[in-house]
């Protein structure tokens, strides 16, 4: 697999794609399955080397996870107090949900286990799961905030009343998780609301929780019975397909019953303020969530000030935003997103210094960033092993002057497995090269 792209600038998107199924709602579906009891059979599921990941930690844990065609697994639930202890470490691979889900999961075990991550996991701050869950109960090790953790196992847990300190949904979503374990009533309010998945599939697997935006409360003792989970497409996935056709001249494409959890959607309001020509066609329900065919046609876009209540409703939009403000006439400004820069990367600093290098001219800040609107010429740009980093980078490279080569784009595969094979079906020139 080679590691680097070559990028040329495109010609106008045309014809209708289908992105992969949601990484947040594959990790939870895997999770609750694994600790329900009876069978849940899961179709949509990502191939990704994430949501896989947290399949095989649950595999460690004992639990058998078929995959009888791609994109499907049958998951036997083993209960609640069903897991094993594993023999050696838990490796969640590149995937901050499966480490921070999985502290939860694991603080309510009777054993021990060690969660490790890959070099770019092992820089993410873990303080902010540790703190609330050893408030619980748990007893947690890490190298001073930082993976790998040693959660111990045997720990009475019991509920907290949380207030996040920061709006993050793996936050509440391993508090929550912890709190199926716990004695009495645990409840998580937010700062501002964020992706409900957890909550909503709690409630999909027959446990009693009752929840709204920004709130959630549940007790322990209960049960979670294996249901069947349908996986829609990935609204940040599609991300990247509702930018490129917004920004290259001449674009017309469908992106096909993409997720539409109103949690999710921020991209597409900023970019509508932005003047982007995008209509929600065919509105359904898939699975219990909103799913939309989402048509987007080319616009000239404008600069903005992006709103601050917007950016949890779009936290991995942002590389991608950043290139539709790259595209737009005018300033657009980001502020309230200082929690880019704990991702896979900075990814304030990681997009500034590839703009930068493709002539943007772009100021970042401690929480956001000001992008002047422009030309893009060609260079040579680095994802810094930040999947959603070199996606957007091949965006900005379709409208750019000349070629662009861009460095370490394996991590893609975290998220997004085919990207190059659909990309290119609808009209990107890019191309695997020789790293
Ligand atoms: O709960 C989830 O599935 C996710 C929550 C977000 O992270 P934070 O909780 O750190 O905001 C998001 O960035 C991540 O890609 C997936
Ligand atoms: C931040 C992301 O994921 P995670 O936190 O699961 O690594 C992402 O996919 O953009």
């Amino acid at each position: 697999m080679s590691r680097d792209w070559i990028a040329r600038p495109g010609s106008p998107l045309q014809g209708r794609v289908r992105v992969p199924g949601d990484k947040s709602i594959s990790h939870r579906a895997v999770m609750l399955g694994a600790l329900a009891e009876g069978t849940t059979h899961v179709r949509g599921f990502l191939e990704g080397e994430d949501t896989r990941a947290t399949a095989k930690v649950f595999e460690q844990l004992g639990v058998s996870v078929e995959a009888p065609s791609e994109s499907e697994r049958v998951i036997r639930g083993v209960g609640l107090q069903g897991l094993r202890g594993a023999t050696g470490p838990l490796d969640c691979g590149n995937a901050g949900t499966g480490m921070r889900l999985l502290a939860g999961v694991l603080a309510g075990q009777a054993f021990g286990s060690t969660l490790t991550g890959d070099a770019s996991l092992s820089k993410r701050p873990m303080k902010r799961v540790i703190e609330p869950l050893e408030r619980m109960g748990a007893s947690v090790t890490s190298q001073e905030g930082l993976p790998p953790l040693h959660i111990a196992g045997g720990q009475a847990l019991r509920g907290i009343d949380y207030v996040l300190p920061v709006a993050s949904a793996q936050v509440k979503s391993a508090v929550l998780l912890a709190g199926l374990y716990a004695d009495g009533v645990t409840r998580v309010t937010e700062p501002h609301p964020t992706r409900d998945y957890t909550e909503r599939m709690l409630a999909a697997f027959g446990w009693p929780i009752e929840f709204r935006p920004g709130f959630a409360e549940l007790s322990g003792g209960h049960r979670l019975t294996g249901t069947e989970v349908d996986v829609p497409a990935d609204f940040s996935s599609a991300a990247f397909f509702l930018v490129a056709a917004s920004v290259i001249p001449g674009s017309e494409l469908c992106i096909e019953a993409v997720g539409m959890n109103p949690r999710r959607t921020g991209l597409l309001a900023a970019l509508r303020a932005m003047g982007a020509d995008i209509t929600e066609r065919a509105a359904r329900e898939q699975g219990g969530e909103p799913v939309a065919d989402l048509l987007v046609r080319y616009a000239p876009l404008h600069g903005i000030e992006v709103p601050v209540e917007l950016v949890p409703d779009m936290i991995d939009e942002f590389p991608a935003l950043f290139v539709a403000a790259a595209c737009a006439s005018g300033r657009t400004v980001v502020r309230g997103a200082a929690e880019l820069r704990v991702k896979e990367s900075d990814r304030i600093a990681t997009m500034a210094t590839g703009l930068r290098a493709l002539g943007v001219s772009i100021e970042e800040t401690p929480d956001g960033a000001v992008i002047e609107g422009g030309v893009i010429r060609g260079g040579r740009v680095d994802s810094h092993g930040d999947h959603r980093i070199a996606m957007s980078l091949a965006i900005a490279a379709q409208r750019a002057s000349q070629e662009v080569r861009i460095g370490d784009v394996a991590n893609v595969a975290t998220s997004f497995p085919g990207f190059v094979g659909l990309a290119q079906r609808c009209g990107f020139a890019l191309d695997h090269v020789e790293g």
